[in-house]
């Protein structure tokens, strides 16, 4: 119908226009004295019939000459749009004739002949004839105005039946409807529609817009490699039985505590550790019996006593205790435990002084000591506390369930007046760190709130700060999440199909149709930046031809640019997407909550789809982005965005960042946060020292991931958690890069090879790069990194190359900046449009601000980013030929000693071998028990002088 009504306007309309210019050239042509004898005698022919001129003269045709201009510009201007309007053509055809006629009655010609002779018939006058004619005229303008608002009605009725079926399909679609602008009527029948509709089975219910068909996860867990590696114990030898009876270690001897109230949670290997070095230090007590001495001291001699941590570490890598403390002459050189150091120091500060008696404690009334075992059973019941009623303070023997431990306070008692939690000063660290005294003690703790527990470093034990214990928690540990109401909420316009999308939806029609496209209008989508109209092609239709009137259809509809997806995958549709007049901002607080749904690891907001569908990524599933787009199209807001979701939903426990901004400006606001493994990294040097950390981390996590047969991060960190395994969990790693073409023309080719090593590899074990760049170029973004980066974002280019260097097909060139974006996830190579999720400057420095308040950050061993050169000036290069690994160890702990703490990249300097080799040689001493744990971004300690 469409086809036959489009064709028939264009050809009348041509036709009339034809017609009026040979009449006009006819009629003006004489006047420049340019006669042609077929055209006077054609002209002479018509006169009489049609012109309003008595005398058979051209310009009698004038009338006529209008009406047909008038006739085209009718047909063109109803063309597609009023179809009833057409049946005014034929009443200005009579209007015309009645008008020639009364000019011909006027002039008395007697023609046309019948009609005169009827209207004079009965010996009528001229004047009751010519009124005759005038009535006629009168009636037909009447006709004229009252088929123009026929017409009206009859086209706003078809116009609202489409527009309720369209609202139907949409309604039956499951998309939210603007049923204002419905009669009543209607407005029943879609309810009644909507009742049908829910009484339909699932199978039976028409489904308007269909999912896009996924194709079927890749696993790439079958892509990696597992290094070699070191011999660890399974995992049942690393758990301890909950049947396990109470050994002697278990019983703890309150008194060996600290001689100062104390609050908080000890773990058995802390207070194991604080008794041995007490005894290290006093050696004996001074009212044991003689015997008792003599025992404990040969006791002491057969069995160096080795740090709780120690005896914990070489257990967890299934090694004998004892076997590495046999027989040694008794140590006299000046290496101190960690405690023994923190109780030194502590007395130093004045907090608290040792007494001369054995010590004693003192606990306040009342008091709460928590004990952890590490066994399950035991662990459970650590919620239980071991709450010492007043009258009971001064003497407990305190049982709990089955298993006894014995507390022996004794005690005069001095009061304390703290509340809060009180520890000595030490010179451990928390491991994860960034918690310190400037954090206020927190007396209770606030629902949302996080423990954190001092092990979850990047395979550190404690902090740079100073601020307590890695083997006692001095307090509780907590982040925060930033409060939802320091972001704002932005407006909306909303998803609503109004009459101006419909009328553009009818315009994309009637466009398509000049072009001789018949397609039909199925559904209009409206998003928060574009609306996509999807259009059926009529059979025989080339989708190519729609493609390629994108610029026509943007032409007509006044838009800035049109997107074609043709055809939309998996559907028999041709999707046009057009930008909206005003575009909704999608908040980032409106995205929080869809975040919550999502509970992936590392949820991360991209922003809302066309179906104003949130849209979450895990980065875990992604598993690296690669994010492009020219200037100002909106990376770094979503590269805020995504750093933000992790600010929100995940404690410095659970997700470390390492962030790298080249351009300096715009990621340095970050500085402060808890989540930091080094200060932001502004030098491309550095940069590739991060992605050596990064690889060197990776390939320590997956010996620990091998060693208790754990295929990824997730499952090391339940089997941790299962299990109570004397290790920390493992924190994933987010590594950051704002301009990655930057790094790419400075350190090129090493930064390409690391990146494609790690991006091939590091999925597993929890290490997941974002980079974002700006030149979308070949040589920035490599096949190599393509290969390995399945996940990609593209914001607006300039051009269709750089799009295909992104996302592989055209597409991003006709973005529209601010935001829309493209994403094409490494499970679905179907990009789809985003509208990302906005941040402002200031509310990105209100969340960093909430952030930082949390603590201080623990960051990587600076040695990390010292330079490898050698300075000859440096001390004596200590060089060891070839591959003895023993004579490497033995110049690398002669080193140690001689500096009395141990670096990596010290060693690395000195030895003249690799960081890998280097730190690994580092691990080795920390196993034989010579050096402490890490030290935040300081080096080890040396905490046993090699025999
Ligand atoms: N999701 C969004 N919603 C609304 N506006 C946005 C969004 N993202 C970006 N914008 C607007 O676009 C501007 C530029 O964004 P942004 O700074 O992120 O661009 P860019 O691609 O990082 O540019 P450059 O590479 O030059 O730094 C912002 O100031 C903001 O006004």
């Amino acid at each position: 119908m469409n086809k036959g009504k489009g064709r028939f306007s264009l050809v009348f309309g041509f036709l009339s226009l034809f017609l009026a210019m040979v009449l006009s050239l006819g009629i003006v042509l004489p006047l420049f004295s340019v006669k042609a004898s077929f055209l006077t005698g054609f002209l002479q022919w018509l006169a009489p019939y049609i012109g309003f001129s008595a005398l058979a003269n051209p310009f009698g045709l004038i009338p006529f000459c209008f009406l047909l201009i008038l006739w085209a510009c009718m047909a063109f201007s109803f063309r597609g749009r009023k179809p009833f309007s057409f049946v005014l053509i034929p009443v200005t055809a009579l209007m015309y004739f009645t008008v020639y006629l009364l000019a011909q009655m006027l002039q008395q010609t007697g023609r046309p002949k019948v009609i005169m002779d009827f209207l004079f018939a009965n010996g009528a006058t001229l004047h009751t004839a010519s009124l005759k004619v005038v009535l006629a005229f009168l009636f037909e303008t009447g006709l004229f105005v009252a088929l123009t608002l026929i017409g009206d009605i009859l086209d706003r009725h078809y116009r609202k039946k489409k527009a309720f079926a369209l609202k139907l399909k949409q309604m039956q679609a499951g998309q939210k409807i603007d049923t204002s602008s419905l009669s009543r009527g209607e407005k029943r029948r879609l309810a009644s529609e909507k009742k049908r509709q829910e009484k339909l089975t699932e199978d039976e219910a028409i489904v308007v817009l269909k999912q896009k068909q996924k194709p079927e996860e890749k696993d790439f867990s079958g892509k990696m490699e597992f290094p070699q590696v070191m011999e660890v114990p399974p995992l049942n030898s690393l758990a301890r039985s909950p049947e396990r009876a109470v050994a002697n270690k278990d019983i703890i001897d309150v008194e060996e505590l600290a001689p100062t109230p104390s609050y908080g949670l000890a773990s058995i290997g802390a207070l194991q550790t604080i008794k041995e070095e007490h005894m290290r230090e006093r050696k004996v007590e001074k009212d044991e019996t003689r015997t008792e001495k003599k025992k404990a001291k040969s006791d002491e001699r057969k069995h160096e006593p080795l740090s709780g941590f120690l005896q914990a570490a070489l257990e967890v890598i299934g090694k004998n205790p004892a076997a590495h403390s046999e027989p040694v002459p008794k140590r006299t050189g000046k290496a101190k435990g960690m405690l023994a150091r923190a109780v030194e120091e502590t007395e130093d500060h004045g907090l608290f002084s040792r007494p001369e008696t054995p010590a004693s404690v003192t606990i306040a009334n009342p008091v709460e000591v928590k004990v952890s075992m590490g066994s399950p059973s035991l662990e459970r019941r650590e919620k239980e506390s071991l709450q010492l009623p007043a009258e009971e303070s001064g003497k407990a023997t305190i049982s709990i369930r089955d298993q006894v431990i014995s507390v022996r306070p004794s005690f005069d008692e001095p009061k304390t007046e703290r509340p809060e939690f009180f520890a000595p000063l030490s010179t451990a660290k928390p491991i994860n760190g960034g918690f310190s005294d400037d954090v206020p003690p927190i007396s209770e703790v606030l629902e949302g709130d996080l423990d954190i527990d001092t092990a979850s470093g990047v395979g550190g034990l404690a902090s740079s700060n100073g601020s307590g214990s890695a083997l006692i928690n001095k307090g509780r540990l907590i982040y925060r999440f930033p409060p939802e109401e320091i972001l704002v909420r932005y407006p909306k316009t909303g998803n609503v199909i109004d009459t101006e999308t419909l009328e553009r939806g009818d315009k994309l029609v009637a466009t398509l149709m000049e072009f001789n496209v018949r397609v039909e209008l199925v559904s209009i989508v409206r998003g928060p930046t574009v609306t996509m109209f999807e259009i059926l092609p009529a059979p025989g239709v080339r989708v190519n031809t729609i493609v390629s009137l994108a610029d026509n259809i943007a032409l007509s509809l006044a838009a800035l640019q049109v997107r074609i997806v043709a055809p939309i995958p998996g559907r028999s549709a041709v999707g046009i997407e057009i930008p909206n007049r005003k575009r909704d901002i999608i908040g980032f607080k409106e995205m929080l909550p869809s975040m919550d749904q999502k509970r992936g690891n590392i949820p991360m907001v991209l922003g809302k789809n066309l179906l104003g569908e949130p849209i979450v990524i895990d980065v875990e599933k992604a598993p690296h982005l690669l994010i492009a787009g020219s200037t100002g199209s909106g990376k770094s807001v979503c590269v805020n965005s995504m750093i933000c979701s992790i600010l929100f939903r995940k404690s410095p426990k659970e997700v470390r960042l390492i962030l790298v901004d080249p351009k300096i400006v715009e990621l340095n606001i970050y500085n402060g946060i808890p989540h930091l493994l080094t200060p932001v990294i502004t030098d491309p040097k550095k940069t590739l020292k991060a992605f050596d950390f990064c690889l060197y981390e990776m390939d320590r996590r997956y010996r620990l991931l091998q060693g208790i047969n754990a295929r990824n991060i997730t499952g090391y960190n339940e089997k941790i958690e299962e299990s109570h395994l004397a290790r920390e969990k493992l924190p994933f790693i987010v590594v950051v890069i704002d301009e990655f073409a930057d790094l790419m023309h400075t350190v090129g080719k090493e930064l390409e090879n690391k990146v494609s090593r790690l991006a091939a590899m590091s999925r597993a074990v929890g290490i997941h790069l974002i980079l974002a760049t700006q030149r979308p170029s070949v040589d920035v973004i490599t096949g190599v990194i393509k290969s390995n980066i399945p996940t990609r974002i593209a914001f607006a280019v300039t051009s269709t190359t750089d799009s295909r260097i992104i996302i592989d097909e055209g597409g991003a060139e006709k973005l529209l900046g601010k935001g829309d974006m493209l994403y094409v996830a490494s499970t679905d190579p179907i990009p789809m449009r985003i509208q990302g999720a906005y941040l402002s400057d200031n509310e990105v420095e209100e969340v960093v601000r909430f952030a930082s308040t949390q603590g201080v950050q623990d960051f990587i061993d600076d040695s990390f980013f010292e330079d490898e050169n050698v300075d000859s000036s440096d001390a004596s290069s200590d060089e060891v030929e070839g591959n003895d690994d023993d004579a490497l160890m033995e110049k690398a702990l002669q080193i140690v000693v001689e500096r009395r703490c141990a670096s990596a990249s010290y060693l690395q300097r000195r030895l003249k071998i690799g960081y890998n080799r280097a730190a690994r040689l580092v691990e080795q001493m920390e196993e034989m028990g010579y050096v402490g744990p890490p030290n935040g971004s300081k080096p080890r300690e040396l905490i046993k002088y090699p025999s």
